[in-house]
């Protein structure tokens, strides 16, 4: 029952009686939920009737915000030439920092490069002596 919207159809569901916004190109009315909206009902009024994935995904929202999206689902976009396109695709998280794990990985990861340099490096110094005894 995954019914398709155009853009133009979600675009008239954009008051707060009638609401419904898109994410990542599904459709989700979020009429009943706009009250309850822990970030306040001005953030959604403002995508109202639009494409709010950039806004969503610009806000980090948790596992839970996105758990809490699955009821509201209601179909699918059907995007069409000229349609407003989100500028974000991610749906990562930021990536938390490695140097909060220990900081143990950045180290042994450039001993580990150095050392294939080195190792290169070593190589070709092996092969260009070799060519200039043959040269001589
Ligand atoms: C239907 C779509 C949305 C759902 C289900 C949703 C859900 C949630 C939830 C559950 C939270 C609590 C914090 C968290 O768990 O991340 C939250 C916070 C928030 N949301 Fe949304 N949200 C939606 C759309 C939006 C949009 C379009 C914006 C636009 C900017 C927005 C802005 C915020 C802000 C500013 C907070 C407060 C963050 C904080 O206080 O740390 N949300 N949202």
């Amino acid at each position: 029952m995954s019914a398709q919207y155009s853009y133009q159809d979600v675009a008239e569901h954009n008051t707060k009686k009638d609401l419904f916004l898109v994410i990542h190109d599904k459709v989700y009315d979020c009429t009943k939920f706009v009250d309850e909206h822990p970030g306040g009902e001005e953030v959604i009024l403002d995508v109202a009737g639009q494409d709010a994935t950039e806004a969503f995904e610009d806000v980090g929202h948790s596992d839970e915000a996105r758990e809490s999206l699955i009821p509201l689902l209601v179909g699918e976009l059907k995007r069409q030439p000229g349609d407003p396109v989100p500028k974000t695709t991610t749906t990562n998280s930021p990536s938390v920092s490695s140097s909060t794990t220990g900081g143990g990985f950045g180290l042994y990861s450039v001993v580990a490069i150095g050392g294939l340099i080195a190792y290169f490096a070593y190589q070709y110094l092996q092969a260009k002596e070799a060519n200039q005894a043959q040269a001589a």
